[in-house]
């Protein structure tokens, strides 16, 4: 399957196009499909994605479009490289394609990390709701965009809830190599919860850091936000032990720590004073964790789910409540048994 497995990655943000470079080093066919057409321009012209991953040269097979039904005919894999809150959008344009432009047995890998503000959906749920009769999955993990495309050595989970025999062992193949080790799940519900959580304590992580708070303090942070992901996780009919693999403490760990993360840089922007709304609207990256944190408190609120670090970070993003202060709130919280 591998050598002819033909892929489009939809979204040419920086993660997109890294799982591009990525797939093109496999030998797998693919194409890198970006919304405007003067980005795709300019990624053919200067075989680079200047706009969101300057520095990394595409590799002589990689093939960039504009043209959704060009780009997504035959295909065999689809990678949804977009934002939650692009997803919704994307999809409702595939969904207008003509009938046989796609594959019957073609598989949406959704690679967004983030929960939808208003529905407070899943990507996978997002995509089903706009596609019936895909076959959806997700794929998940520590991976920052440049490092990967700069080929160094990371590992992922891909998570099929239903999905033929054999073809998430497929994928998994096509998508593994000397760089990338690819992990099997049956746990969808939990690969996406956990890649969309850590983005929110990642928020955490950076206003703890903002605020020098000390290499303690952020040991205690994630800890208790791994608890914290797990009961959110379990109530929302996840498994325990997918939150303890790569798409849940794997890129927990990856995300607080690196330099990278724009989640972890916004808390650090917070820390330092700044409105939530004021370091969203300045930028033209993805930080999934604003938005997501507002889902989630929303989730949990419904559910009675007692998520009190999940809390603070909404406060503070939608509340202009000072970390310091969301601090104090979860020193001071009643004692319990760990
Ligand atoms: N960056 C990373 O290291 C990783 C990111 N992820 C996840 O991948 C997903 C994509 O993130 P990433 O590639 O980093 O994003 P980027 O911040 O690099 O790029 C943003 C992308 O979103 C598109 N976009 C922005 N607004 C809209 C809109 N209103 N409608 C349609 N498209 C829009 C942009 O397209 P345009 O330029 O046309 O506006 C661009 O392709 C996120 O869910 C993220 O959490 C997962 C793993 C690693
Ligand atoms: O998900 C990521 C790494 O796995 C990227 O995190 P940020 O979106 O915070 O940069």
């Amino acid at each position: 399957m591998c050598e002819s497995l033909k892929i489009t990655v939809c979204g040419a943000g920086a993660w997109g196009t890294a799982m591009a470079l990525h797939c093109e080093r496999q030998g797998l066919d693919t194409t890198l499909l970006a919304r405007r057409t003067e980005q795709a321009r300019s990624m053919a012209a200067e075989r680079e994605n200047k706009d969101y991953l300057p520095g990394y040269a595409f590799g002589p097979g990689l093939k960039v479009s504009d043209d959704l039904a060009a780009a997504l005919s035959g295909a065999d894999v689809i990678f949804m490289g977009v934002p939650s809150y692009a997803l919704r959008d994307w999809c409702r344009r595939i969904a207008r394609l003509d009938t046989g432009v796609l594959k019957p047995s073609a598989l949406f890998v959704s690679l967004a990390k983030g929960l939808e503000l208003e529905t407070q959906k899943t990507p996978c749920e997002i995509i089903k709701d706009e596609l019936p009769t895909a076959i959806v999955g997700s794929l998940s993990g520590p991976t920052f965009a440049g490092e990967v495309a700069a080929g160094k050595p990371t590992a992922m989970t891909l998570a099929f809830g239903d999905c033929l025999e054999g073809q998430i062992e497929s994928l998994q193949n096509a998508v593994s190599g000397p760089n990338l080790r690819v992990y099997a799940s049956r746990d969808l519900r939990g690969v996406e919860l956990g890649g969309c959580l850590k983005n929110v304590y990642a928020v955490a992580a950076g206003c703890c850091q903002g605020l020098r708070l000390g290499d303690n303090a952020l040991a205690s942070l994630l800890t208790r936000a791994v608890a914290e992901m797990v009961r959110v996780g379990q109530a929302l009919g996840a498994s325990l032990e997918t939150f303890y693999g790569l798409s849940g403490f794997g890129d927990l760990v990856a995300t607080c720590h690196g330099d990278w993360s724009r989640n972890r840089t916004f808390g650090e922007e917070l820390a330092s004073g700044r409105t939530a709304a004021e370091i969203i609207e300045s930028q033209k990256t993805a930080v999934e964790g604003y938005r997501t944190a507002s889902a989630f408190h929303s989730i949990c609120r419904r559910d009675g789910i007692d998520a009190p670090i999940l809390d603070q970070v909404y406060q503070i993003c939608y509340e202009a409540k000072p970390p310091m202060k969301a601090l104090a709130d979860l020193m001071s919280r009643d004692l319990k048994k760990e």
